[in-house]
């Protein structure tokens, strides 16, 4: 249709989008959200930060801090929201020509759930139901991604960053749990053998202070935000 050259939220596949969505990606305290604020001071950007509020607080209970204390018992729970969550971040009416989001439904899928499965803190029913639930999802809606921004880290550095911000839920988040997050990224998004990568992916090397990473986000700015834009 004529309209869809015009129009921010149309998912036309026949015509070339003059929009951008661009998907922030990283480990635990990688950076996103910082790198986020940064780019949310750019005119004509909009920014969607991860709902961690709403997982911190669902009609006042916490499923956050329940999976952390018995995973096996509030995964599901918890991983249920967050799909939720997510997908109501993907299909949110877009404002400006770019819109970057901090993660997405993939990852909560491919990174998050893979790791309670894996880990053995998930029952393999639960790991069916969210499965079947995500595969309904990406082949019923549109959920389209013009670009990942991978923030490289170490598992060591997110660590010290994760102690410094000192969120009450992770406390108990032991240096393992962010190598198992990390090699599942690497596998999906640099190495490319775990899942379907869902857009092109820009890597950006995140162990350095606040201002190589602010120096680093200025020269990648134009390579970010003209990707996927007519
Ligand atoms: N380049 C950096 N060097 C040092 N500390 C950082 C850097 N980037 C972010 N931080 C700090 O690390 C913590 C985690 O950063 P944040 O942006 O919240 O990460 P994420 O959103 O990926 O969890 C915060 O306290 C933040 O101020
Ligand atoms: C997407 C997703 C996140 N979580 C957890 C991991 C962290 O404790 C917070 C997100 O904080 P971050 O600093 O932005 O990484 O939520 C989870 O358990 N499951 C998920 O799918």
């Amino acid at each position: 249709s004529n309209l869809c050259n015009s129009c921010f939220n149309c998912v036309c596949d026949l015509v070339k989008p003059v929009f951008s969505r661009i998907c922030i990606e990283g480990n635990i305290a990688s950076g996103k959200t910082t790198c986020l604020e940064y780019f949310s001071k750019t005119s004509n950007i909009e920014v969607l930060t991860e709902p961690v509020s709403k997982w911190r607080n669902v009609q006042g209970h916490n499923p956050l801090a329940l999976m952390y204390q018995d995973p096996a018992r509030w995964g599901l729970t918890l991983q249920t929201y967050v799909q939720l969550t997510m997908l109501d971040r993907h299909l949110s009416t877009v404002a400006a020509p770019v819109r970057m989001m901090e993660r997405s439904l993939y990852s909560a899928k491919y990174i998050f759930v893979e790791n309670l499965y894996r880990s053995g803190k998930m029952p393999e029913v639960d790991f069916a139901v969210l499965s079947e639930w995500f595969e309904w999802i990406i082949k019923n809606i549109a959920i389209p991604v013009d670009l990942i921004v991978y923030l490289q880290t170490s598992p060591q550095t997110c660590y010290e960053r994760l102690k410094r911000r000192c969120r009450e839920e992770e406390r108990v988040i032991p240096i393992e749990y962010l190598e198992s997050i990390h090699n599942l990224y690497e596998d999906w998004l640099i190495k490319q053998t775990s899942f379907k990568v869902p857009a092109p992916v820009l890597v950006i090397p995140a162990d350095h202070d606040l201002q190589k990473m602010l120096q680093q986000y200025e020269e990648n700015r134009e390579k970010i935000l003209t990707t996927g834009r007519a």
